[in-house]
């Protein structure tokens, strides 16, 4: 990948200031940010069972797969539960995630992102010094193939973190696989047409952090976007709730259970499902109250795959919507523009008259 974003200054230590009033490069214009409608009567993204997907109760599963189709194919995202991952590592990477916002100043600027690099602490999407700021840091790091890790990130972080991670990573990897299979199997389709592209996957992982803000109507932590990969697996730290998706043109918060992940489809596993699992835009608001600190770990396809739809996917009553694409070059694509809502993705897309 070769991608950049424009070096920004760290929204932690800006909000550790006395502010009444944010600065006027975080805010936005009325529809971009988050005023909350009334949340009590809205639907919530559907609760899959793990443990009954891998159930040998064939009812069972068959029962659960229908809702994991259901889930996929009208929300795009869902909360996993029995997911298999012990909570004792889930904790220590609860732990080692606010420790990295915690670390001393001078050990977070070591961390912090090189020109021309979007991996360590910042932002990525930067592109020009007028663009409008989200009211966050991020820390982004490659995580496999091991290849592509950046040595002078990945070799600085805490040792405890790095080692947690590395089983975490491998874990969720595993995971991601068989949510992967589990969806070609709902799909009704032979799950080595899925499977193949990421063989092996690449994984990236961000840790969103969110401090709190004295005017939080007027800022986003993250602006309206879909992920680029395949699965985002994405845990909340705590208990705080900011995290919205559009559905049906209304923006419907997700309350994250405990013992959850929350996980979405990602723009290229719309595009080998020929659309069929869409991936979602999604959003994060902040408080005036309490820091959020979310970890999203995305799954993508392997760096020399070709994004197409699965050939079973294709018919003639369901021709290919997207245009193939090497997924280095959607990559570079993606990154290289503002995030905004699925406009990357569109255009991918094959229109009526073939174009
Ligand atoms: O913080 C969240 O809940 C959302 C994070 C997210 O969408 C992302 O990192 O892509
Ligand atoms: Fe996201």
């Amino acid at each position: 990948m070769d991608v950049t974003s424009i070096l920004v200054p760290s929204v932690q230590e800006l909000a550790k200031e006395p502010l009444t009033q944010v600065p006027d490069r975080y805010v936005l214009q009325d529809h971009e940010t988050a005023a909350l409608s009334n949340t009590t009567s809205l639907p919530q993204v559907p609760v899959i069972d793990f443990a009954k997907l891998l159930s040998p109760d064939l009812n069972l599963k068959g029962h659960e797969l229908e809702n994991l189709h259901f889930a996929c194919k009208e929300w795009g995202f869902f909360q996993l539960v029995n997911h298999g991952i012990s909570s004792s590592l889930i904790e220590y990477m609860k732990r080692d995630t606010k420790t990295l916002y915690e670390l001393p100043k001078e050990e977070k600027k070591k961390l912090w992102q090189k020109e021309g690099e979007i991996e360590g602490f910042g932002q990525a999407f930067i592109l020009s010094e007028e663009q409008k700021l989200e009211w966050a840091d991020t820390f982004f790091l490659t995580t496999l193939p091991p290849h592509l890790r950046k040595p002078l990130i990945y070799n600085q972080i805490p040792q405890t973190f790095r080692e947690h991670l590395e089983i975490y990573s491998a874990e969720l990897e595993k995971l991601a696989i068989k949510v992967i299979e589990l969806m070609a199997n709902a799909l009704a389709i032979n799950p080595k047409e899925m499977t193949e592209f990421f063989n092996p996957g690449t994984q990236m992982l961000r840790v969103n952090y969110y401090p709190p803000c004295p005017q939080p109507e007027r800022v986003i932590g993250l602006k309206s976007h879909s992920d680029v990969g395949g699965l985002t697996i994405l845990l909340q730290i705590g208990d705080i709730n900011g995290l919205q998706i559009r559905k049906d043109g209304q923006w419907i918060p997700i309350l994250s259970l405990p013992n959850a992940f929350i996980i979405n489809i990602g723009d290229m596993l719309e595009i080998i499902t020929n659309g069929i699992y869409p991936s979602i835009e999604h959003r994060a608001t902040v408080n005036s109250e309490k820091e959020r600190i979310s970890l999203a770990t995305f799954y993508g396809p392997n760096m020399q795959a070709i994004l197409a739809p699965a050939p079973s996917l294709v018919t003639q009553e369901t021709p290919a919507q997207f245009r193939r694409i090497s997924v280095v070059d959607h990559f570079n694509g993606y990154f290289a523009q503002e995030l905004r809502g699925k406009s990357y993705l569109n255009e991918m897309r094959i229109t009526k008259d073939g174009e």
